[in-house]
């Protein structure tokens, strides 16, 4: 029994163990998952004993940092590149796994104790009306130690936006990319000579994933054939077209912004990063008629005892877009009905939590692919194990198919004024194409198959959602997890399924092409039970699909949104300071303005470099890079 727990066991799906491929398959990730559970564990047990016997008094440092994912590994290895400079970072989770490292590995880590997983209020729009479950991250690394590792900027269109909403320059799209090529280590030759775009002068690997699955160019060729253009580099000039992706990976292997920003910096004496460290709320004071300060935060150790670090200089909120909003309100940060109802004394009115963002995206429309394309037996995964351990390279070295993708611009996005100006660039319409596999009796294990796999959904995102949904505190335990909405589809003009629906269609109209190859569409009515009544394909069958199919694409953001001083739907000013209060900045997901036009990993991690500088500049400390 762990005693490091964040959810019970996750159930097989039924009939899995029925084969004799299926009673393997469970061991293997049984096995997995234990392995890395009971290394959880053992961190756990020595945390425990460290809160014990360690720091007798609470901790003043300069900066304390609040969640070491993808944004706080970021903030605490740049902050503490001056030696003089104390940086504490608090996460609630243990240290990234190293099984999370094999890409192939994904979905199987996710079932072990480094997420937790939340449902969102159901809601009659989307998610088949019971909610969608949210794998949010629970460990050092954050999202970059589980995602699909897409690395993608976003349009220089959304930057720009960024850049007109909040009246800061330095957010326009020529700044964000003097920014993404400081995060950059680009390790394809061709790439990183395009000075323009590129760099090799960052900690973060960015290549392309060592092995695409033959199922992929399939796709390609079909899009192609479509008339969809090929893009090489969607983090170039412009991302529309169809891509294989560059991702946050090296040598065949993941790269966390925990590898390559936090875990260099471990060795400084001025750092502590502080693992199964939940934090409670910030702590303020407040002199005469000034502005509350930020001079803390109260949190749980390992050993549950709670504690208070103080910050001299402030307090960095980076627990993601669900989590961050959540701190904010516990600390009285909010809308005053909410606080009141739950008896928080309310020090700031801001709308946190409010305008939520993600990309939809539905599951139930997928094309089946058998041997000679997609082979899924013990035989050929032995073969994989041997060849990944050889070369770090061959199926376990790529994940869920998610390397390809495509951008497009559909006619639902409005066209610039008059036809004027350069053209349009801003994709509104994102293609994946997540794998699973479906066993020979017609079961599915897991909801998603990263390493061998005979389904791929075809899944259209919409990429700039009218629909916003909100994350508040759940009265009856505003410490647990956080009510979240996502607010899928509930735009009064019906934009965003429209936008979904486009994509669907595009899937539906390229069956004969891609049956000639090898993948064919899969009518099977148990993929999508509630639309089996509906003419296949019809746009009622496909609302009816993404409406009762819909998932996430695990890209929360918007839920602490940084704006002018004066945009009352602003929680941070530019400089992603909280508005009315003094020493307390939020610097994760949560302050996009706007989701960006793709994955969001990449651009928290921009956020957060831009956001070291700020700090640093603030209190006149060098940058030290
Ligand atoms: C399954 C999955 C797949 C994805 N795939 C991709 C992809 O392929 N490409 C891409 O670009 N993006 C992808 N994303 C999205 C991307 O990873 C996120 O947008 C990004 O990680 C967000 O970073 P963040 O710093 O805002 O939050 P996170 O990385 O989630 O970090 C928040 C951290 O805060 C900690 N925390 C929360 N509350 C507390 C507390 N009270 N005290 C202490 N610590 C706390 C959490 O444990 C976590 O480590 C994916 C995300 C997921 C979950």
């Amino acid at each position: 029994m762990s005693s490091f727990t964040v959810h019970p066991a996750l159930p097989y799906g039924a009939g899995c163990a029925d084969s004799s491929f299926g009673a393997t398959y469970i061991t293997f990730v049984n096995v997995l998952t234990s392995v890395i559970n009971a290394r959880l564990d053992r961190e756990h047990q020595r945390r425990v004993q460290e809160a014990r016997n360690g720091h007798q008094k609470d901790e003043e440092v300069d900066f304390v940092v609040v969640g070491g994912g993808s944004a706080g590994c970021v903030l605490a290895a740049r902050l503490s590149q001056d030696p003089g400079v104390k940086v504490l970072l608090l996460e609630r989770g243990g240290t990234e796994p190293v099984q999370a490292r094999v890409p192939a590995y994904l979905g199987y880590v996710l079932r072990a104790n480094v997420a937790e997983y939340l449902k969102s209020r159901p809601d009659p729009h989307s998610c088949n009306g019971t909610g969608c479950a949210l794998t949010v991250p629970y460990v050092l690394g954050g999202g970059s130690s589980l995602n699909g590792m897409m690395f993608i900027r976003g349009s220089s269109v959304d930057f720009d936006q960024w850049a007109e909403v909040t009246g800061d320059e330095g957010w326009n799209s020529t700044n964000v990319l003097a920014l993404y090529k400081r995060v950059e280590d680009n390790q394809d030759a061709a790439i990183s000579m395009d000075e323009e775009y590129h760099s090799r002068a960052g900690p973060q690997p960015v290549g392309w994933m060592a092995y695409r699955h033959p199922s992929l160019q399939v796709l390609a060729e079909a899009m192609e054939a479509a008339g969809v253009p090929f893009r090489l580099d969607v983090n170039g000039e412009s991302q529309l077209g169809h891509s294989f992706v560059q991702t946050s990976t090296k040598g065949g292997e993941r790269w966390s912004t925990y590898r390559s920003y936090l875990q260099p910096a471990l060795g400084r004496p001025n750092l502590r990063v502080e693992t199964f460290a939940k934090a409670k709320r910030v702590v303020f004071e407040q002199r005469d008629k000034a502005a509350p300060r930020a001079v803390g935060v109260e949190y749980t150790d390992a050993a549950g005892q709670v504690r208070v670090a103080r910050a001299k200089r402030e307090v960095v909120l980076s627990a993601g877009a669900i989590h961050s909003p959540q701190l904010l309100l516990l600390s009285g940060i909010g809308q005053a009905d909410q606080l009141q109802e739950l008896n928080v004394t309310q020090l700031v009115e801001l709308p946190v939590g409010e305008g939520l963002q993600d990309h939809p995206r539905p599951t139930g429309l997928e094309f089946a692919c058998g041997p000679p394309l997609c082979v899924v037996d013990w035989v050929s995964r032995r073969r994989d194990l041997a060849q990944y351990r050889r070369a770090r390279d061959g199926p376990l070295a790529e994940a869920l198919g998610l390397q390809y993708s495509a951008f497009l611009r559909t006619e639902l996005q409005p066209a610039p004024p008059n036809g004027t100006g350069p053209p349009a660039k801003q994709p509104d319409l994102q293609l994946l194409f997540p794998a699973t596999l479906e066993l020979d009796n017609g079961a599915r294990c897991l909801d998603s198959e990263p390493w061998r796999w005979n389904r791929i959904q075809w899944a259209p995102a919409v990429l700039h959602p009218r629909s916003r949904g909100r994350v508040s505190l759940n009265a009856s335990d505003p410490e647990g997890p956080p009510v979240v909405e996502l607010g899928y589809f509930t735009d009064q003009d019906g934009h965003d399924l429209a936008v979904v629906v486009e994509g669907l269609k595009m899937g539906v109209a390229q069956q004969d092409r891609l049956a000639e190859h090898g993948l064919k569409l899969n009518k099977d009515p148990r993929l999508s039970p509630t639309c089996s009544q509906l003419e296949f394909g019809s746009d009622e069958h496909l609302r009816c699909v993404a409406r009762t199919t819909t998932y996430t694409l695990w890209h929360w953001t918007s839920t602490c949104r940084m704006g002018r001083e004066a945009d009352p739907a602003a929680v941070v000013d530019p400089k992603l300071r909280v508005k009315g209060v003094q020493g307390l900045r939020v610097v994760d997901a949560s302050v996009m303005p706007y989701v960006t036009s793709g994955n969001t990993n990449a651009p928290t991690i921009m956020v957060a470099e831009r956001a070291a500088t700020l700090i640093l500049s603030d209190h006149g400390l060098p940058r030290g890079d």
